[in-house]
């Protein structure tokens, strides 16, 4: 995986037919998708459940790009190696989901994935300032996590923040919630380069019907590139 600060979107499958993974990460990989992101979540860290680590091994033939796996659970790090068996290319942890986030990153990179952490819309961009030299993503969220389709809270001047703190750094900034035509350039603005899109990828369209994921991936991208 090179690093570059292109403008990815990232569909988040937590808006795909669940019935049908297999063919939907198909879909929005051959209509564009960058990336393909994977939401993770316990029940627990936030208030909804849906894969494991068996889920995410099985989407793992479907996904040619990248699989970008954001684990919302608490604890992280007893399950870092099986998500690294399931093959993940990315991971990314909450920096709220333990005190030991110095050690999640080390533990993902000697795992051989690439390490990402996350951030809850109430952190600040400092509280990852010491983490700079171990990451390679960082994920804003611009939603309280556990759910699609929710209202965007705008994150920019944290993006800003961030975007300074991390210099000439590789480091990925991605936004996970709310992103949509309105809302991608205003992160892309702000410093963003990887773009996680749910509803705003997955309305409308089916596996049936796949040039809509096209037109809707098309349409976030040229919002985002607009801004830049
Ligand atoms: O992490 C998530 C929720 O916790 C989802 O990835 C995110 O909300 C994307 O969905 P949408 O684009 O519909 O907001």
């Amino acid at each position: 995986m090179s690093f570059d600060r292109t403008i990815k979107i990232a569909p988040s499958i937590l808006s795909a037919d669940f019935a049908n993974f297999g063919a939907e990460i198909q879909a929005i990989e051959a209509q564009g998708a960058d990336w393909v992101h994977i939401d993770v979540m316990d029940g627990h860290f936030v208030p909804n459940l849906t894969f494991g680590p068996p889920a995410v091994k099985a989407f793992r033939p479907h996904v040619k790009t990248v699989m970008d796996v954001h684990l919302m659970i608490a604890p992280v790090d007893p399950y870092i190696q099986a998500y690294a068996d399931a093959g993940a290319d990315v991971l990314t942890a909450h920096i709220e989901a333990g005190p030991h986030s110095h050690r999640t990153l080390q533990a993902i990179r000697a795992a051989g994935m690439k390490a990402g952490i996350a951030l809850n819309p109430g952190t600040p961009a400092e509280a990852v300032e010491h983490l700079l030299d171990l990451t390679d993503l960082i994920c804003v969220m611009t939603v309280n996590p556990g759910f699609g389709g929710q209202k965007f809270i705008d994150m920019t001047s944290k993006i800003r923040r961030l975007r300074q703190m991390i210099g000439d750094r590789p480091v990925h900034i991605e936004i996970d919630g709310g992103v949509d035509p309105n809302t991608a350039p205003l992160v892309a603005a702000a410093g963003a380069d990887v773009l996680v899109a749910g509803s705003a990828v997955f309305k409308g369209g089916s596996v049936d019907q796949p040039g809509v994921y096209g037109d809707n991936i098309r349409a976030v991208r040229a919002a985002a590139n607009s801004a830049l």
